[in-house]
C-alpha cells in the first residue's frame, strides 16, 4: 500500500491563518507599548517570544505576500497599510467614497505615538499617501507618489475613530493630483495632503480604458 505523503496546500486557508497571526502580533504590539508587568515577567515573556519568532522563521519566504487582482478586486496582503497579513498595518480598509474618491474610517492605536497622547506626523503621512494613491486608482488612473506635500492642523489623537478621505482633483498626461484628509467624524479637519501621482511609463498600458 502506497500513501501520499504530502499535505494538501490551501493557499487561501494558510493567508487566512497569516492574517489572524498578524492580528494576534497587533495586540501583542500594543500590549508591549502599554505594559506594566515586572521585569522578571518581561523578561520571561521575551524568552517565549523567542521562541515563537524561531518556529515561524523555521520555513521562510523570500518577501511577503504580494499584490495581486482576485476576483474580488486588488488586494495586497502584505501592503505596509492595507495588508491584512502585515501586523506593521493597521490595516487600513478603504472603500469608495458616495461623494467620490476613497474614504476610511479608522482609528490609531498607541503603538503610533508620536507627541505624548498624539499619533505620530510620520504615520498620519503614511496613511494619506496610500488613501491619495487609492483616489488615483478609484478616478482610473495608476501612479505613484511622486510629491506628498502634508499640512498638520491639529493633533490627531489616537484610540478614538477618525477618517481618511481623498480624491483626485486632475489629471495631465501621466500626472494626477489628490487632495486628502484625516478629519475627526464632526468634520474636523487634522491634516490636509496634497499629492501628485505619477504613472511610471511601464505602467501606461497596463492600466484598462
Ligand atoms: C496597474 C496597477 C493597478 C493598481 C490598482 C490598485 C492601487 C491600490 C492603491 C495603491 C495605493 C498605493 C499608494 C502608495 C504610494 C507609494 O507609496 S509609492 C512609493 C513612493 N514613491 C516612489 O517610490 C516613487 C519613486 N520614483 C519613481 O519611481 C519615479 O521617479 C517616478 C515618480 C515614477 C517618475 O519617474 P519617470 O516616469 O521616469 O518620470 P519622468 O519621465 O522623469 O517625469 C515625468 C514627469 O513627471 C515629473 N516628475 C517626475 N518625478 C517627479 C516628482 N518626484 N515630483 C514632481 N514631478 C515629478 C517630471 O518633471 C515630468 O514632468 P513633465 O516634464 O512631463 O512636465
Amino acid at each position: 500500500m502506497t500513501m501520499d505523503l504530502a499535505p494538501e496546500y490551501d493557499e487561501e486557508a494558510r493567508l487566512s491563518a497569516q492574517a489572524v497571526l498578524a492580528q494576534q502580533v497587533r495586540e501583542l504590539m500594543d500590549a508591549v507599548v502599554l505594559t506594566d508587568v515586572p521585569e522578571d515577567e518581561m523578561t520571561a515573556v521575551t524568552a517565549e517570544l523567542v521562541a515563537l519568532t524561531e518556529r515561524l522563521k523555521a520555513a521562510r519566504r523570500d518577501r511577503p505576500p504580494v499584490p495581486e487582482l482576485t476576483r474580488n478586486g486588488f488586494r495586497h496582503l502584505g501592503n505596509a497599510v492595507t495588508g491584512a497579513c502585515n501586523p506593521h498595518a493597521l490595516p487600513l480598509v478603504i472603500e469608495r467614497d458616495p461623494e467620490g474618491g476613497s474614504r476610511a474610517d479608522l482609528e490609531f492605536r498607541p503603538t503610533h505615538e508620536g507627541p505624548p497622547d498624539s499619533v505620530h506626523g510620520g504615520v498620519s503621512a503614511m496613511i494619506l499617501d496610500h488613501l491619495l494613491g487609492d483616489a488615483v486608482a478609484a478616478a482610473g488612473r495608476a501612479g505613484m507618489t511622486g510629491t506628498l506635500s502634508i499640512r498638520y492642523r491639529r493633533r490627531v489623537p489616537y484610540g478614538q475613530p477618525v477618517v481618511g478621505r481623498a480624491a483626485a482633483t486632475r489629471a495631465e498626461g501621466r500626472k494626477t493630483w489628490v487632495d486628502g484628509t484625516i478629519s475627526l467624524p464632526d468634520g474636523t479637519v487634522l491634516v490636509e495632503a496634497t499629492g501628485l501621482f505619477i504613472t511610471p511609463t511601464p505602467w501606461v498600458n497596463a492600466i484598462p480604458e
